[in-house]
């Protein structure tokens, strides 16, 4: 299953950002051009996973947002963007985002106390993006139903269940200088 999904992390081309193997994916990039059914499976499957009720999906920018965007379609439910740029709005909260190749700023703005959010984002590899996020999100007294990233590579997965904090993927891949293989599919 998830055949369009595992066909194209087969063909993804490698770039190094220091000594970092960084695949290129239509999920995560938006290059080679993301194909409609692939982005209408891969939402099918999260939808497919979700544990919980939600009342707001919250994207990471920028390639949680096409994700957010299908999701927001077929569910009716609103979504919400963490943004890359501060607004200055009031209770606007920022936050650090490490990854394994870049360090940066993310600002949330629009989520209170009492929402119940299903975050959804492309990839998971150090899981700096989400521990930080988790932890604003615990500041905020939001709730998360459930969190589910299509992608995992990396340790982030087993760091972030040591925290406490369940994420849930599609697909576990390993990469090298060689390609992408696939490790796991998470049906
Ligand atoms: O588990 P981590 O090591 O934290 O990496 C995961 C993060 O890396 C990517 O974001 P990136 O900042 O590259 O943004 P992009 O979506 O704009 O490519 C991805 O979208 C995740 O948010
Ligand atoms: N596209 C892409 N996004 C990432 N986010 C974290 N690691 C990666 C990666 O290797 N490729």
């Amino acid at each position: 299953m998830l055949a369009i999904l595992q066909e194209s992390l087969l063909n993804a081309p490698i770039v190094h950002r220091g000594a970092y193997h960084y695949f290129i994916h239509p999920i995560s990039d938006g290059v080679p051009q993301l194909e409609p059914a692939l982005l209408d499976e891969v939402t099918d499957h999260i939808l497919g996973m979700v544990t919980k009720d939600f009342d707001k999906i919250l994207a990471i920018e920028a390639m949680g947002i096409p994700l957010a965007t299908a999701l927001s379609m077929k569910t009716g439910i609103p979504f919400t963007i963490i943004r890359k740029r501060p607004y200055e709005l009031e209770g606007e909260i920022k936050l650090s985002q490490e990854t394994g190749y870049s360090k940066g700023e993310l600002y949330i703005n629009d989520v209170r106390e009492g929402d119940r959010v299903l975050i959804v984002d492309d990839v998971i590899s150090t899981g700096g993006t989400l521990v930080a996020l988790m932890n604003a999100l615990e500041g905020i007294g939001a709730t998360v139903t459930d969190n589910i990233v299509i992608i995992e590579r990396g340790d982030g997965v087993s760091r972030l269940r040591d925290m406490g904090i369940d994420v849930k993927t599609l697909v576990r891949i390993d990469v090298t200088e060689k390609g992408v293989s696939i490790e796991a599919v998470h049906e």
